[in-house]
């Protein structure tokens, strides 16, 4: 007699293997391919950051100060992503680095110093962190333009670093252009006025930065993306910022309002809180036009309670961070994709977009957490040896690199969070980060679209044509999908080699 035939099964749903009690994180899981019936090139990755705030590209880039500024800020959205700005700092200071990224609507950005002619410069130190310095007639930002002084030309004559005045070394370029110029008419008004730069001013006079022919150049010379940068219904970039939950916030957050912040994320490692919950139906009372993003949650529990206080975004990770040490220090967390997978199968029916955080090292991973049902992934580590993050290119072993560090970190607990714990019964700080360093990776709008089209490819091979699509693979269970044991992740790796170079693109 035949034995009876075992059902055949090749791969599982998603459903199975994170019911089975393991924390399993993105490298643990591996995708079996499905059919392809689409170029890579249209695969669309549009999708929601929060309810109502819609992207074109799925990246958002972490608020930590080591990563999120103004300039992150405008190179995000110019490539159709966000950032949020991070609250290590005054309220004064975040709403200024929101006001400066939504300033303009190029990924350019100096923040200049403003001096009038007659003002002297001491030392190279005057030029703050700025390739210029910005000449005004009365050297506020409010004033008639009449050129710069270049840093590189000031050093070049200024070797002993003695003093001397503006107007000595003033390149006159007085043409201003208004600030919602794009790339192009910029290009163009160079061309035309046959000018080296141009001034960027906003509608009530203020100069705002300085673009130059060579920044134009630059930008022009990186790949062109498949995707619209992600400008609000002000015409402004879109741009994100941190808060936290204790009273001082609700001051915090008008500042942000009062400068067009578009969405704010309540930034905690453990977001299922009476603090968050209250500070969510806050924020939904008095600022019901702004989405509120609540976090971090690694549990369709902690998930439901901030969707019942009304949040329009959950972000999702503990102690997956690359710079993170909640689970060592705390014995709380959860493997990566278990904790994405999971939340999203709550958020979903609420219709809430998850934002998977941390733990993002290749774009591998990208595909893995937006497969599981994440609407964009956030970054940290990813983004911070790129020249938008905020802080200088140092050598460390014959590397250029640059710092990152954990928000939990001592180092950045001092440096602000401080005011986070100065009400606390509880006054030992305990890190749950560290401080590394990361490598130069070049601009984010050189590496970011290359990693796009990767994430692209890898949506290809699973047969998904869009988010969307992804996550209805994932919800029919044909997305299927195994743990790779250790030898089959080493097998996955590269091995066998006597020597290597590992490039990307
Ligand atoms: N995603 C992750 O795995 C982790 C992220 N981090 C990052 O580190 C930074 C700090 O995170 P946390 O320490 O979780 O910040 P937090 O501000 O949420 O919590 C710090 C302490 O303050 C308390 N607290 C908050 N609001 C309060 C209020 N209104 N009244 C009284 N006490 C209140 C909290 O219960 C906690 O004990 C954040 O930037 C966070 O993203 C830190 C650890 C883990
Ligand atoms: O345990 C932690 N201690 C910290 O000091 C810390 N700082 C940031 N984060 C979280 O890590 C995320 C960035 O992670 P990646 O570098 O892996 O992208 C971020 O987006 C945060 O969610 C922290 N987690
Ligand atoms: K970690």
């Amino acid at each position: 007699m035949d034995p009876t035939p075992l059902p055949f099964e090749d791969g599982f749903a998603a459903e199975k293997l994170f019911n089975q009690g393991f924390s399993y994180t993105y490298d643990d899981v591996i995708f079996l391919p499905n059919y392809i019936d689409f170029a890579a090139d249209t695969v669309q990755l549009k999708t929601n950051l929060s309810r109502n705030l819609p992207l074109s590209v799925p990246f958002v880039a972490s608020p930590m100060d080591t990563v999120s500024e103004s300039a992150m800020a405008a190179a995000m959205a110019s490539l159709g992503g966000i950032a949020i700005i991070h609250s290590n700092t005054t309220a004064a200071v975040q709403a200024s680095l929101v006001r400066a990224a939504k300033s303009r609507r190029v990924p350019i950005l100096h923040d200049p110093v403003f001096l009038p002619p007659s003002a002297e410069i001491a030392s190279v130190d005057d030029f703050s962190d700025s390739p210029f310095i910005l000449v005004t007639e009365s050297g506020n930002p409010k004033s008639t333009l009449l050129g710069y002084v270049s840093r590189d030309d000031w050093l070049k004559t200024n070797q002993n670093d003695k003093g001397s005045r503006v107007g000595d070394y003033l390149v006159e370029s007085p043409v201003t252009v208004p600030w919602s110029y794009d790339l192009a008419k910029i290009d163009a008004t160079l061309n035309e006025k046959k000018a080296n730069s141009v001034g960027l001013v906003r509608d009530d006079g203020e100069l705002v930065d300085l673009v130059t022919r060579e920044d134009v150049d630059r930008v022009k010379g990186y790949p062109k993306l498949l995707a619209q940068g992600s400008v609000g219904p002000d015409g402004e970039w879109i741009v994100g910022a941190a808060i936290g939950t204790r009273e001082q916030d609700k001051e915090r957050l008008e500042q942000l309002v009062k400068a067009g912040v578009n969405v704010v994320v309540l930034d905690s490692s453990q977001g299922n809180s009476i603090y968050q919950l209250e500070m969510i139906k806050y924020i939904k009372k008095v600022y019901p036009e702004i989405d509120v993003i609540g976090g971090n949650v690694v549990t369709s529990y902690q998930a439901d309670s901030l969707i019942q206080a009304g949040a329009d975004g959950l972000r999702v990770g503990m102690g997956s961070g690359s710079i993170c040490t909640t689970q060592e220090v705390c014995a709380v967390g959860r493997g990566q994709a278990t904790a994405v997978y999971k939340v999203s199968c709550t958020a979903y029916k609420s219709g809430i977009p998850v934002i998977a955080d941390g733990g993002i090292s290749n774009s591998g991973h990208i595909v893995k957490a937006l497969s599981l049902g994440a609407s964009t992934v956030m970054m940290g580590s990813f983004l911070a040896g790129s020249t938008e993050a905020p802080g200088a290119y140092v050598y460390q072993n014959g590397q250029r690199v640059k710092k990152y560090r954990g928000m939990g970190s001592l180092e950045a607990m001092t440096q602000g969070s401080d005011q986070r714990y100065l009400g606390d019964t509880a006054k030992l700080k305990i890190a749950q980060g560290v401080v590394g360093a990361v490598k130069d990776k070049g601009s984010v709008l050189n590496f970011i679209p290359y990693t796009l089209q990767a994430v692209r490819q890898g949506f290809q091979d699973l047969g998904a044509n869009s988010l969307e699509s992804a996550h209805n693979l994932l919800r029919s269970r044909e997305l299927r999908l195994e743990v790779r044991t250790g030898a089959a992740q080493v097998e996955g790796g590269i091995h066998g080699l006597v020597s290597y170079e590992k490039k990307y693109f």
